[in-house]
């Protein structure tokens, strides 16, 4: 029988920084194929474009979390795969921050033609050491994905002082004393830590979850968490979009848990990325728009208690004349 294939499961709140580690495992001198699934909660792709690598294939996974309504999805893309076995080495699945990594690692064990071509070998999970404390507090998604992993990555310690970075070391190791810990910053770590571990622990998991092996899926999303997406055909004037974004972020951080963009500004010929977590906002031009790509200027917002109606017209209002 031939060998399988390991898949490496991501895992992490929103914005804790999977798609910067996913980046970096891309754009490492690795010599290896991978396959790439990225799965998104909105309804228009945007992480999907964000993925670094022109190598890889990126399949893309929207509007629905991974560990519901598209598992079938998964299944789907997996048997696609595998068909094609030979032409990569691995396959690398980024969920959604909002996903319970145990009905995706689920998927491994109980499809048969999943279980028999590839192998889970680790799950990995991004955590954000500035939120996390938060998070656990109000995101049972968030204590799941500590739970599961076999790999920490503890990310952001640059935000954060060692007291606190102590404080969530401690409150990850309540939660799981088994998964290998790394403290980093923009997901810096090497590959061979996170790639082919071959950690996943199906005795541990059945310890935390004893009916991990059963059918059914009880995971429930909080349906207070609401995802806004907002696309305009057409450039938006940075000098109405900054001061925007700046004000929304500043006055609805908290309830904003994640937001993130692509937009096109007129004569600006890369594209515009912004990026935030509650009131931390991060912007920056990238890679130039394709050429023939259609210069569309596209944001998301994931949070609670969102004025949707308003952040669309106020959003509207920044396009260019
Ligand atoms: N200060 C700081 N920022 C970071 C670090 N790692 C990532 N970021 C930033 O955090 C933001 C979110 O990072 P992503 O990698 O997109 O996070 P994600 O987990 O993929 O986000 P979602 O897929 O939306 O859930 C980006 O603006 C990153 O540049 C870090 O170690 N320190």
């Amino acid at each position: 029988m031939s060998e399988k294939i390991p898949v490496t499961v991501l895992t992490g709140y929103l914005g804790a920084g999977k798609t910067t580690l996913l980046n970096r495992i891309l754009t490492e001198n690795h010599g290896k194929r991978y396959a790439v699934i990225v799965n998104e909660f909105g309804e228009i792709g945007i992480d999907n474009d964000l993925v670094v690598g022109a190598e890889e294939e990126v399949f893309e996974m929207n509007n629905g979390c991974i560990c519901c309504t598209v598992r079938g999805d998964l299944i789907r893309i997996l048997d696609g795969l595998m068909k094609r076995k030979g032409k990569f080495d691995a396959i690398i699945v980024e969920t959604t921050g909002l996903a319970d990594p145990a009905p995706v690692a689920q998927t491994f064990f109980m499809d048969q033609d999943v279980s028999d071509t590839a192998r889970l070998d680790a799950v990995v999970t991004v955590a954000d050491a500035k939120w996390l404390a938060e998070r656990l507090k109000d995101a049972p998604e968030a204590k799941n994905q500590i739970a599961f992993a076999d790999v920490i990555l503890l990310n952001k310690i640059d935000l954060v002082s060692d007291e606190e970075l102590q404080n969530v070391e401690r409150m990850i190791r309540a939660i799981n004393p088994y998964a290998k810990l790394h403290r980093t910053k923009n997901c810096d770590i090497a590959l061979s830590e996170v790639l082919d571990r071959n950690a996943f622990d199906l005795d541990r998991i059945m310890e935390i979850e004893p009916d991990f092996l059963e059918d059914g899926h009880h995971h429930h999303h909080d349906d207070d968490i609401q995802s806004i997406s907002v696309s305009y055909d057409g450039e938006v004037n940075p000098e109405k979009f900054m001061p925007w974004i700046s004000q929304i972020t500043q006055e609805q951080g908290p309830n904003i848990l994640r937001c993130k963009g692509i937009l096109a500004f007129p004569n600006e010929p890369k594209r515009f990325v912004f990026q935030g977590v509650h009131m931390i906002l991060d912007g920056d031009v990238q890679q130039d728009w394709k050429p023939g790509e259609k210069r569309v200027s596209r944001v998301v917002f994931i949070g609670r208690d969102l004025d949707a109606e308003a952040i669309r017209l106020d959003f509207l209002a920044t396009v260019a004349e």
